[in-house]
């Protein structure tokens, strides 16, 4: 262990306990967590089946620690790229505030922790894709893809779509159609939100070495690309209510985000490529996670509208 992670006063001065617990609490990404869970909890609040809610609590810890566990142990095999870009560069790790073994310990333990309590809790289809989703973000996405293609979060973003599936998978003990659309739904999202954010942090990609689309092929095929998944995300986000999973609320949701989305892409399409800024970017990243949000929370919302409604 370093100096600085084993000191609690030697890297800041102040008093130290609270420090090194937010310290492990970064470590986590909790802020992406929350989206994460928020997809699994809403999985499991529209499976046709109902479930104790301590069950249902403890399936969303599991996802949660699962997530977080993947967080950490990709922030301990990025902490070299994280130390040469100005976002990342004051992590728990970079900054030694946190020792390399601790973080790797932390997320090994927590992904066999998340796996247990999973298998205990509900069910080894849950627990399966769970492990899946861990295993899909260290190994394809961490490890293998992200130094080496531009496509890397295309496909390492599948890592972040089977979180609905896994809440819907730990109520069922099955995998469905609509935990697929909904997987899907993640899966086309994640290239806009991401590409939209390396738009205006190319520089820290290219200053880092990663082949993140904007550094290898431009600006001006990045927003071709965010277009097209874009597009194809209008009717895959309109696809559980074509399934008859949910009803017409939902669907009059999807549709306008959508289509709000798909002008934040066109806006950036046609913005010109030097704006270093990138400021309309900027808000279609923000808006990214608006649009997922709003969208999820319109499911449960939509089924809860018609049990009110049809008695
Ligand atoms: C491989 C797929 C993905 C990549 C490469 C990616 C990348 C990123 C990056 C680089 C940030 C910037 C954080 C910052 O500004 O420091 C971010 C933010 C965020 N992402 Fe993603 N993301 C992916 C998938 C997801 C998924 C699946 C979710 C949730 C369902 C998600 C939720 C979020 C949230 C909530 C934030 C905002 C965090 C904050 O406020 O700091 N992301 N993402
Ligand atoms: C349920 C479960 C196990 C889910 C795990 C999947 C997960 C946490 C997906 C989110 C993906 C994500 C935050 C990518 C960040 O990219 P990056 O690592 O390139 O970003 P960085 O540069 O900020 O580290």
């Amino acid at each position: 262990m370093s100096d600085t992670a084993q000191g609690f006063l030697t890297v800041t001065g102040e008093t130290a306990a609270p420090t090194r617990v937010r310290d492990y609490v970064e470590l986590l990404k909790p802020r992406v967590m929350s989206l994460v869970v928020f997809t699994g909890l809403i999985g499991i609040m529209i499976a046709p089946v109902h479930i104790h809610p301590f069950t249902a609590a403890l399936a969303v810890l599991s996802i949660a620690l699962g997530s977080g566990a993947a967080g950490a142990i990709n922030m301990w095999y990025e902490r070299d790229l994280d130390a040469r870009m100005a976002r990342t560069r004051n992590r728990p790790l970079p900054t030694g505030r946190v020792a390399p073994d601790d973080a790797l310990g932390l997320g090994v333990l927590l992904s066999i922790f998340s796996l247990l309590l999973m298998s205990l809790a509900t069910n080894f289809v849950a627990a399966g894709l769970l492990a899946a989703a861990i295993l899909f973000y260290v190994f394809i996405y961490t490890i293998w893809l992200k130094r080496r293609t531009p496509q890397n979060i295309v496909i390492g973003g599948a890592a972040g779509a089977f979180p609905p599936m896994i809440g819907w998978a730990a109520a069922t003990g099955d995998v469905s159609a609509v935990g697929i659309a909904l997987f899907l739904l993640i899966f086309l999202w994640t290239p806009p939100h991401f590409w939209a954010l390396s738009l205006y942090r190319s520089e820290d990609y290219r200053r880092a070495g990663v082949p993140m689309l904007p550094v290898v092929a431009g600006a001006r095929e990045t927003k071709r690309q965010m277009l097209i998944y874009t597009a194809l995300l209008l009717p895959v986000a309109l696809a559980p209510a074509l399934l008859g999973a949910v009803g017409w609320l939902y669907g009059a949701v999807a549709a306008v985000m959508s289509v709000a989305f798909l002008g934040h892409a066109i806006r950036v399409w046609r913005t010109a490529d030097d704006d270093s800024a990138h400021p309309a970017a900027r808000r279609m990243f923000r808006f990214s996670l608006l649009y997922l949000a709003t969208l999820f929370a319109a499911l449960p919302l939509d089924l809860l509208a018609g049990w009110v409604l049809n008695g």
